[in-house]
């Protein structure tokens, strides 16, 4: 059934588990993500950016929903950084039930501002707000925050955010960044920072840039005629450990570009005669539920729903 993301989220972060917030492009990549679901027994949400939106329009939004809607688990369509009050203005419109403000980049009272007129205008129409406070290092799509600029959540500034924005719930910067590249050897994360957040708030709170790029995928990825440099993403366990201090909303993007196109470089590489788009694309849909499975089980939400 199709839900907000807080109908979602406030479950989760109560019962100390997170769920996958997995970006989508088209139709293969949407029912990976939900059928797995289904299959699992999880709660899941879709989401899409402004880019995906550009490139697959109020057709990609309406094959979402229509598989949400039948879905017998909840989920919910979640607009991924939302730039401005217009574009989740317009995200509403076109049935989404969950849109994200990110105005992280701008100084905090800005943030604050930005941030409340959305929540006021979601809230009226009955859907959710995600806000972000503080920086992730790497390319936010249309922000490029290189390291020395990324600013980690301060945990007494995010009680003040939450409080005069209203927002459902929150992504803070905690060490991760988006990408393949999330740092040399294993990717700092602050578990310490989460804790302190989760103890002063009650919200759940959101992690991006929580794709695990697995070795085994850029094996194949190499393998397949894939060419990534040293990639490296955000360990299992402590995925599993920022769950149990307050993430609730766990953004994985990245492993599931890397994921379909294994998939389809694989089909090409192997069989050069092939030219059936339900084989070339069929591999791809079916290493990405290996993805999505893997996660929901890392993030403990399997059999939630
Ligand atoms: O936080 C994330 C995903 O992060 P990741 O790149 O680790 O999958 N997103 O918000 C997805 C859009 C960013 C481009 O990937
Ligand atoms: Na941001
Ligand atoms: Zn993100």
């Amino acid at each position: 059934m199709l839900v907000t993301g807080k109908d979602i989220l406030v479950p989760a972060r109560a019962g100390k588990y997170g769920v996958g917030a997995f970006n989508t492009n088209n139709m293969e990549i949407t029912q990976a993500i939900i059928h797995t679901a289904e299959k699992l027994r999880s709660p899941v949400i879709v989401q899409m950016s402004e880019g995906a939106i550009k490139y697959g329009g109020q057709d990609l939004a309406n094959i979402v929903k229509d598989l949400a809607t039948r879905a017998t688990v909840p989920v919910a369509l979640h607009l991924d950084h939302g730039s401005s009050y217009e574009s989740c203005l317009k995200a509403i419109k076109m049935g989404f039930t969950s849109v994200m403000i990110d105005a992280s980049h701008h100084p905090f009272e800005e943030n604050v501002a930005e941030t409340r007129r959305v929540v006021e205008a979601a809230h009226i129409m009955g859907i959710s707000v995600e806000a972000e406070l503080g920086r992730l290092g790497g390319i936010e799509e249309h922000i490029v925050v290189d390291e020395k600029d990324a600013f980690l959540t301060d945990p007494e500034e995010a009680v003040q955010f939450i409080e005069q924005t209203g927002t459902d719930y929150l992504a803070i910067a905690i060490g991760t960044s988006h990408g393949a590249y999330k740092g040399k050897g294993r990717p700092y994360i602050d578990q310490a920072r989460i804790a302190r957040i989760g103890e002063l708030t009650t919200i759940p709170l959101v992690a991006h840039g929580s794709s695990g790029v697995p070795a085994e995928i850029t094996r194949r990825f190499r393998e397949a005629g894939g060419e990534i440099g040293d990639a490296v993403g955000i360990a299992d366990d402590d995925l599993r450990e920022a769950c149990q201090h307050g993430i609730a909303k766990v953004n994985v993007d990245t492993d599931l570009r890397l994921a379909s196109t294994v998939g389809i470089r694989e089909v090409l590489k192997n069989t050069p005669k092939e030219f059936d788009p339900r084989k070339i694309f069929g591999l791809a849909r079916e290493v990405m539920s290996q993805i999505v499975e893997h996660k929901m089980g890392v993030l403990g939400s399997v059999g939630k729903a």
